[in-house]
């Protein structure tokens, strides 16, 4: 496949459909969802849910290895998000014959305290790292990870997902980082809703707080009498 739009046409509809099969895509505007930014949201993805059957497994890893090869990059080691991000990153890696890798959100307060796991030297050693993450919403995790990385002397030029919301803060989070790290992901917000449309996965309430929701998502909460946390 030549570009990343086509990886997301072939593999993005198709995961979006597994997401649907899977019930991994809620709404529950009553109680909402508390994301790991804090924010109160009626909607959540639990890409997780793709770890209970192989196939969806091999299915994400054939998409990450081919967006590898269209992408053009030669990593030297694949970083896994913790938690999300590590299943699919050992998948990849093995699949690529490459070393393997984890971040951990901070370093442990025990043990070698570490924050990155899987090294057998200090640091990365100026190699390639490809950071694995299941999903993107505000890119704070994301970019704590590839943060990480460079202090540990790893190069990450791309950070690639299952998922993401699309938003424009987590483009604005991703454009702090230097050297630069460009997110890509599998499959969008946009695609979801489509495929979640289109087999009649949402009803007419659902559609209209998507709807709602996606005017401004990170004042949705508020406006809905569910401030953020923390
Ligand atoms: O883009 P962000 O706003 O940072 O949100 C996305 C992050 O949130 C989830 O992880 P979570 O913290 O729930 O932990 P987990 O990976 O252990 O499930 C998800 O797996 C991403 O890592
Ligand atoms: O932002 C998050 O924490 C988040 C959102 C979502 O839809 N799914 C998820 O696993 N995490």
């Amino acid at each position: 496949m030549r570009t990343l739009e086509d990886i997301q046409k072939h593999y993005g509809r198709e995961l979006a459909r597994r997401a649907m099969e899977l019930e991994a895509v809620r709404l529950s505007p009553e109680e909402p969802f508390t994301w790991a930014s804090g924010y109160r949201m009626p909607i959540y993805n639990d890409n997780r849910r793709f770890l209970a059957e192989a196939s969806a497994r091999a299915y994400i890893c054939e998409a990450f290895a081919a967006a590898v090869e269209t992408l053009g990059l030669h990593p030297r080691n694949i970083a896994g998000t913790a938690t999300a991000g590590i299943p699919h990153a050992t998948t990849l890696a093995d699949k690529l014959g490459l070393p393997l890798s984890y971040v951990r959100s901070q370093g442990k307060d025990h043990g070698m305290k570490q924050q990155i796991e899987g090294l057998t030297r200090p640091t990365y050693e100026g190699v390639e790292v490809l950071l694995i993450e299941d999903l993107i919403s505000t890119g704070g995790s994301s970019v704590a990870a590839v943060n990480a990385i460079l202090a540990a002397d790893g190069r990450c030029p791309v950070c690639l997902a299952i998922f993401s919301y699309g938003f424009p803060a987590s483009q604005e989070t991703f454009s702090q980082i230097r050297p630069v790290c460009t997110p890509y992901s599998l499959l969008e917000y946009d695609t979801l809703v489509d495929v979640a449309h289109e087999a009649g996965y949402v009803s007419e309430d659902g559609a209209r707080i998507l709807a709602d929701w996606r005017i401004d998502p990170f004042g949705w909460g508020e406006r809905h009498g569910f401030p953020k946390k923390g």
